[in-house]
């Protein structure tokens, strides 16, 4: 880090966000600084709560259109965190629990088919998500007992496709433990020169399947951080709880189907509910970290942190799909808020998660310099590989649906205790439903996102996130507003046309 400056130019943060006014990430802009490293060396090693490390600074948002179990496996690969949202049972947000943390590798196939021995094979449609077909004998993936496998080439050379699995089926299949890493699988293939491999769990149970196809892809991907696994070697996953009554056994299944930590979801946490709901999950898993939130204001995230949380998350209609200012009139800008709520937060050692209003690389690296230590995100992974839903068209693009989690579709779904039981039966909207592109897997922008960061974090002279917020603090980094003309002029202008494409 360079000496502090001496000619006064721009401003400090503290003056910067001290005049009555409520900016987000496209108000401000950074002020670069000094380059003494190269871009590689910047780290962004963090921490998600007070006891999780990570080492690349992004987290899944917990909405049922962005986060399940191949976004959380494949964030956790990354180095980054899933949060499995709760807008369901506690036992399918279990059992989504369980199936991510039963890999080590991001999934190789979606939807594994499994027949039966007396099964016939008649189409070979069954084979467009795997390339090979399991039998156990009852013909399902609950069903623990593989008595053997089909792959395509087996069966397209078949005469009579009518012909029982049992008749044809490979016996003696080799099987990997589904807590080889990734490596160890692609090792074991290439040694023994085989095409795929099932990884089945303890209890004999396939869990995935991997093929030589998927080891390329995979290893054509560019490396972000080191994975993000536990003490018990399995991938870090978190989930959401709310703060009704029945949360509290929610909470139970959770931790029993190993969840790593704890998200407390609401978009106005500093209430009696969530202060209850912090205490009872501290007194009952003293060891569990447990999230609150959502807070924007210094004096909530001082409420929350009395109550014993281990971290909090930032944004009050910040969010893409959020109406919450329009309807509640009640929120805050993302940059003000995120750099007053770090500024006390930072005081206690309480890391906080800057959630919404991310879109593009630059938000990122002003969520983390004015105090984030890692970035949520929703819209930015939605419509990915890895999301939740399937693909659509909608006029011409191949898009997924990604929809706000207080909109009345989502409510309906799923949050009908928090709505339809309350007193007040009406539903009132705080968010929409609605579309995004179609961006390919987050295995592969996740990486370019966190080097474009990288980038940032060097032009600030900044060789981490402590760095970055020890300048902001001292006063080294100044920053301005930017107005309206100098956001133009930040943007792509005066083309007749052009193409965007990052990376
Ligand atoms: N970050 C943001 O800006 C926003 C996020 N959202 C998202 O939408 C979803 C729903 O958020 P919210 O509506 O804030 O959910 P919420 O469950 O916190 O609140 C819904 C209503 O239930 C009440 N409530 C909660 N616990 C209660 C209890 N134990 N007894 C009696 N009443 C209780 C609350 O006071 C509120 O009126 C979440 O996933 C949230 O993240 C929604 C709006 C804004
Ligand atoms: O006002 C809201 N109404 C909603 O229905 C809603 N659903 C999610 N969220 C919040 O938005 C965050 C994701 O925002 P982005 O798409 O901008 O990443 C999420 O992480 C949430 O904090 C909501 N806010
Ligand atoms: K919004």
């Amino acid at each position: 880090m360079a000496a502090v400056r001496e000619i006064e130019d721009g401003f400090p943060a503290t003056k910067l966000f001290n005049q009555g006014f409520s900016y987000t990430y496209d108000d401000v802009i950074f002020l670069p600084h000094y380059i003494d490293f190269p871009t590689d060396s910047v780290q962004l090693n963090t921490k998600l709560s007070r006891n999780i490390n990570l080492s690349v600074p992004c987290v899944a948002s917990p909405m049922d259109t962005v986060t399940e179990a191949s976004m959380a496996v494949s964030m956790a690969a990354l180095g980054g965190i899933g949060i499995i949202h709760s807008n369901n049972t506690a036992s399918e947000q279990s059992s989504i629990i369980r199936s991510a943390k039963s890999h080590r590798i991001p999934f190789a196939s979606t939807d594994i088919p499994f027949v039966s021995p007396d099964d016939s094979i008649s189409s070979a449609s069954v084979f467009e998500t795997s390339p090979c077909v399991f039998v156990t004998e009852k013909g399902s993936k609950s069903d623990n007992k593989l008595v053997g496998v089909v792959d395509k080439v087996t069966w397209e050379g078949l005469a009579d496709k009518e012909a029982r699995v049992s008749s044809y089926m490979e016996k003696n299949m080799v099987t990997l433990p589904n807590t080889y890493k990734f490596e160890d699988v692609a090792g074991y293939l290439a040694a023994k020169n085989l095409d795929i491999v099932p990884l089945v769990s303890g209890d004999g149970a396939v869990v995935d399947v991997v093929s030589k196809a998927d080891v390329e892809r995979i290893k054509g991907f560019p490396k972000a951080g080191v994975p993000s696994v536990g003490e018990d070697g399995e991938f870090l996953v978190g989930a959401s709880i709310g703060t009704r009554d029945t949360d509290k056994e929610r909470l139970q299944h959770l931790v029993k189907a190993g969840a790593n930590v704890i998200v407390i979801d609401s978009s106005q946490g500093n209430s009696i509910y969530q202060i209850e709901m912090i205490k009872y999950a501290k007194k009952m898993f003293p060891d569990l970290d447990v999230i609150g939130g959502n807070v924007v204001t210094m004096y909530q995230a001082q409420n929350l942190i009395q109550a014993g949380v281990d971290g909090l998350r930032v944004g009050m209609g910040s969010g893409s799909i959020c109406t919450t200012q329009e309807v509640c009139a009640v929120g805050r800008g993302q940059a003000t808020a995120v750099y007053k709520v770090s500024s006390v937060a930072a005081q206690s050692g309480i890391p906080i998660i800057a959630d919404g209003g991310i879109s593009n690389s630059g938000h990122i690296v002003k969520a983390l310099t004015l105090g984030a230590s890692t970035v949520m995100m929703g819209s930015f992974l939605a419509g990915s590989t890895e999301a939740p839903g399937a693909y659509q068209y909608q006029g011409g693009r191949r898009v997924k649906k990604y929809r706000g989690m207080g909109s009345l579709e989502a409510m309906t779904k799923g949050s009908d205790a928090r709505y339809l039981g309350d007193t007040a039966k009406m539903k009132i909207a705080q968010g929409v439903v609605g579309a995004v592109a179609d961006k390919g897997s987050v295995l592969k922008f996740i990486p370019y996102t966190m080097h474009a960061v990288k980038q940032g974090f060097q032009d600030l002279g900044a060789s981490s996130l402590q760095s970055a917020h020890e300048m902001l603090r001292s006063g080294i980094l100044r920053l301005e507003v930017r107005t309206g003309a100098a956001q133009v002029e930040g943007g792509v202008h005066g083309l007749v046309s052009y193409e965007k494409k990052s990376f």
